[in-house]
């Protein structure tokens, strides 16, 4: 996948929260999405993730040099961020059997495998509501990261998880983001430390 963003601008009412944003995110490549809190980095993300209309400008998405229209980008992607929920009334075996359904996993992964590279196999059959804030932080993630999907968006990604759970972060991001696109809005060096671009969002904020 890549996303083309040609003066691309975002405001809520009538505060810009970025303006004139022209930058191609490559296929293959990782970007961190960087600014102080409140700069606009989820509201970036979102945008090229075309859940949210930009106010300007244009995106084009590609993938293998076909055109993508936004209301089809959602069934390419793999999403990790604070305001996702998952279904905190289902097992965990059920959320992974329902999420996939819809956001299969990459090929060959068993449910049982991805539950197993949670390492929450013991967890199978508890409920989600009454998982710990890092468990649930490591089923967002690799939900999002074993998704068979060209386009992976981290947003905070590290959120919640102790330094165990942030090695645990560092493998499988190594192991699943060659080849695809990854954008991740952050302001925790380590969590984007692999990403070979930089944006900051504040590059693009309005004069005021
Ligand atoms: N739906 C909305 N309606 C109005 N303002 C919004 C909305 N969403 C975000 N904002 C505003 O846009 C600005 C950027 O918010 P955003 O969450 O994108 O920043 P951020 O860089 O991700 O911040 P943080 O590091 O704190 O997560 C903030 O001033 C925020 O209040």
């Amino acid at each position: 996948m890549q996303i083309e963003a040609i003066g691309l601008g975002k405001r809520f009412g009538r505060d810009w929260i970025f303006r004139e944003l022209t930058h191609t995110f490559a296929s293959g490549t990782a970007t961190a999405l960087l600014g102080p809190n409140g700069a606009g980095k989820s509201t970036l993300l979102q945008v090229l993730a075309a859940y949210t209309l930009p106010s300007a400008g244009e995106l084009r998405f590609t993938l293998q040099g076909r055109p993508v229209p936004a209301d089809e980008v959602a069934r390419h992607l793999g999403l990790c961020a604070p305001y996702l929920e998952l279904i905190e009334e289902l097992t965990l075996a059920e959320l992974v059997q329902f999420h996939t359904r819809f956001r299969p996993l990459r090929a060959g992964l068993s449910h049982a495998q991805l539950i197993e590279l949670m390492q929450l196999p013991h967890a199978r059959h508890k409920l989600v509501r009454d998982f710990s804030s890092g468990m649930k932080q490591r089923v967002k993630l690799a939900l999002a990261l074993y998704a068979a999907a060209p386009l992976l968006l981290l947003d905070e990604p590290t959120t919640n998880l102790d330094r165990a759970g942030i090695a645990w972060y560092h493998e499988h991001v190594a192991a699943t983001t060659p080849g695809r696109l990854v954008l991740v809005s952050s302001n925790v060096e380590e969590e984007y430390a692999f990403c070979q671009a930089r944006l900051h969002v504040t590059d693009f904020a309005p004069r005021r």
